[in-house]
Formats: structure tokens, sequence, C-alpha cells
């Protein structure tokens, strides 16, 4: 089925709304459909291992609605369209406990409200906005303040006693404050710390992994096992109450806080009550960028009319009520296809499995590569190359790979083998820490770091070479690149093929580098995942390296080209270099970008200035230099493009302002030539640095105005 979805397109994307899903071609596809809905449907509530993530779940449901809105007389008894969750059990409803339509994005918000507003016949009075908890609904009833049933919420009309479970779940106490009889409804759920706990539990027992927190709820609140792990409560509604306070859905939650209970008021998402749906818009966005950072997963934001008296004229239809919508927010555990195990060796020596991965969106980001923590917990979880895997972004951290769907491994699936020497320098591994190690530590690949930080990307120490790098460090001379800075002539001269002279010549260049921008610096750490361009653009946006190792995920993500999973990755690798810089910076190594025209990228600064590459407003042009520039190189080619307050960019799309052309340039010149793109040929940009350098503003304009379109071919 996973075929069948990813041939209509349905299954690659994150979410998928219903007014771009395709209905089935025959019946029988229909009722295939339907029947594999409802197999997944049941171990998705029941908490098992589930056999779809949810985005494939949605496309499929996506499919079955246009289906039966498409052929009506196909539709089924038991189509997940008639049902709520599954399946019932002993305990009825006092009121059916409904699910909640959903909308993804902006437009299908403002669609809900303006029907809401007409079925009122009026704008609602106001709105509450709260966290879509990621959990599994159940119904609270207690009398005279004393807890005395727990219900699942079943196939909403009935659902399963888990009463005996309540001193499992933290937030719903069995006594309230005071004496009422009401009922409470609220989502179980796991947090991420318990959830954390919980897999390494499972583990110990010898049973595999949950696919995320919510089925872990789902799988702890049905078990009856010594090591399960705590639950927590989180009210959202509830009936009973007096009219005093259940005149609005912001003032029960309140009143249910005052009777002890965990609401979603007082979790760390709060509840917002907006007066329109303009600032609602704003609420759920705001909720969005702090979904990783709530202590517990959420997949959406719930919007509801506040006021009691809007709801009751709304009404419900038959499976969810019109006065209230899910935003959904894109799955955070997707699966995918486990490509190959690479095995990373970091700056210290630490070696790590790597999962190589078939590309998936997760949490709306493209994920290609996931941590597998370490080989114990990668030979416990049993995940093999070819496994179909789960991952996991939970919030801005690196994903991870959090188990295998078993049932799905192929027949020839071999167990992994983790490397019996250091993949890097051949040598011994210290496995004495669950954390494996190169016995050399540091010392393993530190050449290979010696020679990037002094290449001419990056420091550009004139006359190290790499025979004395391997004679420096053979020598025990240094370890790390700030060791470079405390060489001193005696030492050099001692060494062999080093007469005094030249080891003066070295002292001083090496100390001359000491003055380089903080940008080569940064190049010279060698963080994965960024380059020359990239260590130039953050060393700009940021202007110190303090500025840099302060900065949070979500400022990271204001510089251009770095999107969530390279902010992890950067972030995380900068703190791991946190001591060698602190070493380089106590050798008197520069930590500064100087600012400047020849610095003005920042999409804010320097508007109406005389660079060159400036649109009006002041924002960067793109710009895309393809074949040779005279006199300049692929780097410095890039460079011009900022230093003229332009941004340059390696690939040619409809966005981008022009492409300069020189000799040898491919396609790139053929695809702009093809979207009609303004060309500059190779010559003029030469010309039109020369221009800004000498400040000669007239010319730089004039060359400018030599780029016209190309007329698409
Ligand atoms: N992966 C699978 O195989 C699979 C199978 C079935 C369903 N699913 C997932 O479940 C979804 C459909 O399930 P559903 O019908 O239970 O709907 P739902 O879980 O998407 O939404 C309804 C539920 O939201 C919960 N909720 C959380 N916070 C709330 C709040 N603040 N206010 C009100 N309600 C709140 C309630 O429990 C309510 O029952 C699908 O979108 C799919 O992603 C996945």
């Amino acid at each position: 089925m996973q075929d069948d979805l990813a041939a209509d397109g349905t299954a690659a994307a994150p979410i998928v709304d219903p007014a771009h899903a395709r209905p089935h071609a025959t019946a029988e596809e229909y009722r295939s459909a339907v029947a594999q809905a409802r197999r997944a449907a049941a171990a998705y509530y029941a908490g098992e291992q589930t056999l779809l993530d949810d985005a494939e779940y949605d496309a499929l449901y996506a499919r079955i609605v246009v289906s039966e809105r498409e052929h009506p007389q196909w539709r089924a008894d038991d189509s997940p369209t008639a049902v709520v969750g599954t399946p019932g059990g002993d305990i009825e409803h006092s009121t059916p406990m409904l699910s909640i339509g959903n909308v993804f994005d902006t437009e299908g918000l403002h669609d809900w409200a303006a029907k809401l507003d007409k079925a009122l016949g009026r704008p609602v009075t106001r709105y509450t906005v709260e966290p879509k908890i990621d959990g599994l609904a159940i119904a609270v009833r207690y009398v005279e303040g004393r807890l005395t049933l727990i219900a699942t919420r079943g196939d909403g009309y009935t659902g399963e006693d888990v009463t005996s479970q309540a001193r499992l779940i933290a937030g719903l106490p069995t006594r309230l404050s005071a004496p009422v009889t009401i009922e409470i409804r609220g989502e179980v759920y796991m947090t991420d710390a318990d959830f954390a706990m919980g897999c390494d539990l499972r583990l110990a027992h010898g049973e595999p992994v949950f696919a995320n927190p919510r089925s872990a709820a789902a799988g702890s609140l049905r078990a009856q096992r010594v090591y399960d792990v705590p639950l927590s409560f989180m009210a959202y509604a509830a009936t009973g109450l007096p009219d005093e306070h259940a005149h609005s859905h912001s003032t029960a939650i309140a009143h249910l806080a005052a009777l002890g209970v965990a609401t979603t008021a007082e979790s760390s998402a709060g509840l917002t009550v907006c007066a329109d749906i303009d600032e609602v818009t704003t609420a759920v966005a705001a909720l969005g960028a702090r979904r990783g950072d709530l202590g517990f997963g959420i997949d959406g934001v719930v919007i509801k009319a506040d006021l009691a008296a809007d709801q009751a004229q709304a009404g419900y239809s038959t499976r969810a009520p019109r006065w209230g919508i899910a935003h959904k927010f894109p799955a955070d555990t997707r699966t995918t296809t486990l490509l190959r195990i690479d095995v990373q060796v970091g700056r210290t020596g630490v070696i790590t499995p790597v999962a190589v991965l078939e590309p998936v969106q997760v949490g709306g980001v493209v994920v290609t590569s996931a941590t597998l923590h370490n080989f114990a917990d990668l030979q416990r979880r049993d995940v093999r190359a070819g496994d179909t895997v789960y991952v996991r972004r939970a919030g801005d951290v690196i994903p991870e790979i959090t188990g295998a769907v078993h049932d799905a491994r192929p027949a020839d699936a071999e167990p992994y083998t983790p490397p019996v020497t250091c993949p890097r320098c051949g040598g011994d591994i210290d496995r004495s820490n669950q954390r494996w190690r190169c016995a050399r530590g540091r010392a393993c690949g530190e050449k290979a770091t010696l020679l990037y930080f002094t290449s001419r990307d990056a420091m550009d120490i004139e006359g190290l070479g790499e025979k004395i790098l391997d004679a420096l460090l053979a020598a025990g001379h240094i370890t790390d690149a700030a060791d470079l800075y405390a060489l001193d002539v005696p030492t050099l001269a001692a060494m062999d093929r080093l007469g005094t002279v030249s080891a003066t010549n070295l002292v001083n260049s090496i100390a001359a580098t000491k003055a380089r921008p903080l940008s080569r610096v940064l190049t010279g750490l060698g963080i994965r995942m960024t380059g020359r361009t990239l260590s130039r653009r953050i060393a700009r946006h940021f202007g110190t390296m303090d500025a840099i190792l302060a900065a949070a995920l979500a400022e990271w993500e204001q510089v251009d080209g770095i999107g969530t999973e390279r902010a992890a990755v950067i972030s995380a690798e900068l703190a791991e270099v946190a001591p060698l810089i602190a070493k380089l910076a106590a050798h008197g190594v520069n930590m500064t970008e100087p600012t400047g025209p020849a610095a003005a990228t920042d999409d804010t600064a320097t508007a109406g200035s005389a660079l060159p590459l400036r649109r009006p407003d002041g924002t960067p042009m793109t710009v895309v230099v393809t074949g040779s520039v005279p006199g300049l190189t692929r780097n410095q080619g890039n460079e011009a493009v900022e230093e003229l307050g332009g941004k340059s960019s390696g690939s040619v799309s409809a966005r981008t302002d022009f492409v300069v052309v020189g000799d040898g340039a491919g396609s790139k010149a053929t695809k702009a030539a093809d979207l009609g793109l303004p060309i500059l040929d190779a010559d003029k940009f030469a010309q039109l640095l020369t221009a800004h350098r000498a400040g000669d503003h007239d010319t730089a304009t004039a060359i400018l105005a030599t780029v016209t379109p190309t007329p698409p071919r």
C-alpha cells in the first residue's frame, strides 16, 4: 500500500489535505484501503507497533473521504470515516466522545472560521487556542470530589474501564479540592523524558520500543506491567460544572485547575484567548515555534469558540464539534527505509553509528540521516540496513531512530556488525564506556583537522606543509590547532629540515594569521554541514564568536541557508569545539568579523547604501556565478557577490535575480536561459567589482544596466 500511495505522490507529503487527494479507481481498491485503515487504526489506538505513520494514515484516510464523496454507493459501514477510534468497551459515555476536524494551514483555518460565523449568523465572540496533546482521550468521573471512573474514548460511545491505572497518571488527583460531581475530559500522554525512560525500560525487558510517546501512552495505559512508566494527564473539557464556571471554555479550564487537575492552561503550552481569527493565527504560529520546547508532544493546536453560548449554537456534526478545529502540524515521527549504517568518528575520537536514510519529511524538514546513539543501543534495538525504521524529530534536536518495524523486515536483512577497529585511523577502540572512542582519543584525526585549519580556505598559514605538521605531531609539539600559536623559534629550529631563518618565518606567518577574520577561524574549525560560504554568513550574521556560541537554535535559522537540521548539527558541533575555541582566543586569535560594506550581507543591513547588488528595498539580490570569472577563483567569485551586497547561491531558480556567466559555464547557464533570467557576462562582473572597489558608482550602475533578460527558449 505504501507503493500505491507513493504512486500518486500522497505518501511523500507530510500531511494530505483531502482537497488534494484522488479517489480510488475501483470499489475493490476502496475496500482494501478501508481494511488497511481499520487495521492501522486498531494498532494505533491499542498502542501497538504502528503499521503506518501518521502522514501515511492521513493520506489513506483522505483518499477514503474523497472516494466516499464521489461514490457514495461504495461507503462501507466500518469505514474509518464512520467511526471514531476503535474498539468500544463496557463503559457507556455520558455524551459521545467525538473526534475533531482538521485543517492544515492558515487558509483552512480562515475557511473554518468563516463557516462558523455563517452558522452563527454573526462573528464568533472570541476563540481559545491550546495545544493538541498527542496522547489519547479519556473521560474521568468524579463523584463528590472522588475519582470513581476512568474510561478510554473507545469508539466514541463506549470505552474501556482503565480506572485501575489512575495511580500511574500524574495530573489526575484521586480527590479534587472540592466535593463536586463532574466529568472531566482530557488527554493521557507521556512526557518526552518519561518516553525516553520508557524506551530504555522496554529494551531492558527485551521488548520492542514504542514508535513515539503517543503509542507509548496508549500501550502503558492498557498494560499492567511492573515497569510501566508514569503517564500524565491534561484536561481540556468538563461537564457538570456550575454556570458561573461553565459559561466559557477558558473559565471552565481555569476552574478545573483550581480543583487540582492539570489542564492545558497551566501547561508549558498555555491556553490563549483570542479576539479574532487573526489573533488565532498568530497564537497558532507562536505555539508551533515552541513545539520542540514544551517537554511533551503535540500534533497540532486546537482552536475553539470560547463561549458556551456560541458552542451550543454551532452544535456538532456526526464525528466532531463544529465549534472547534485542530490545526495539525506535520508528524514528528515518520517511517522510512534505513539505507545503510555509517560510522562517524568525532573530533574527540567518539565513534557513533549514523543511519543513512531514504529522505523523508519529518516535522516539516527533509531528513536524510539520523543518530543511532551508540552501538549497544543499536544492537539492543536490532536495527538493520534495509529495515523500515521510525525517525523522530522531537523539536529542534538531531533526528533519531527510535526503532525498526520488525514485521516489515526484508528476509535478507543482516544483523549489524560494529567496527572492530577505528574506521578513521585503524587503531584500537576503547569500549569501556557506552560511547565508544578511538583509543587515540583526540589524536585520531587531528592531522586531517589541522591540515584543514591551515589550508587556504581557512587560516591560510604560509609555509606550514603536511611534512612539518607530521613532524610536529610526531614530536608531540602540537595536539590541536591552538598549539600552533604557542610554537617558538627554538622549538622549530631544532627540528629536522628547519633552520633558524625558516623557523622565524614560520612563527611570524603563524602569528600573522591571528588577525584573520572570524569567518576564517570558523571555517578552520571544520564544523560539519558548513563550508567557507556558510561560515562567512554565520560570522557576518553574529559578528563575534561569543554571540555565535550563545545563539539559540531559533537564531541559527535566521542565517540564510541554515534550516532546522543544520542548526542542530552546527550548534552541537560548536559546543564540542568550545574548549578549542577558548584556547585559540587565549592565544590572541581574533574572534570578531570586520564590519563595513564588504560585510553587509545581512538582509536588514545597509538598506539604500551604495552596494550595487541591493534591491531598492535594501534586500540582497540573489546571484549565481557559473563558469570562471577573470582573476577570481570560484570561492572568490561567490565572495565578490557578497562584497557587492548580494547573496550568492549555488542553484538557479525563478528567484535568482541574475546569473554571472563565464567560460566553461554549463547547465546553470542553460537553465538561466530557459527561465529567461537576466545574464551578466563574467568580464563585466569583474569590471563591476573593480568599479565598486574604486568607489566608482556611476560605472557600477552603468554595468548593471546592461543586465538584460534573455527571452525564454
Ligand atoms: N498511524 C496510524 O496508523 C494511525 C491510525 C489511526 C489514526 N491515526 C492518527 O490519528 C488521527 C485521527 O485520530 P482521531 O480521530 O482520534 O483524531 P485526533 O486524535 O486527530 O483528534 C481528536 C482528539 O484530539 C484530542 N485532543 C488533544 N488535545 C485536545 C484539546 N486541547 N482539545 C480537544 N481535543 C484534544 C482528543 O483526544 C480528541 O479525541 C489521524 O489524523 C492520524 O494522524 C494514525
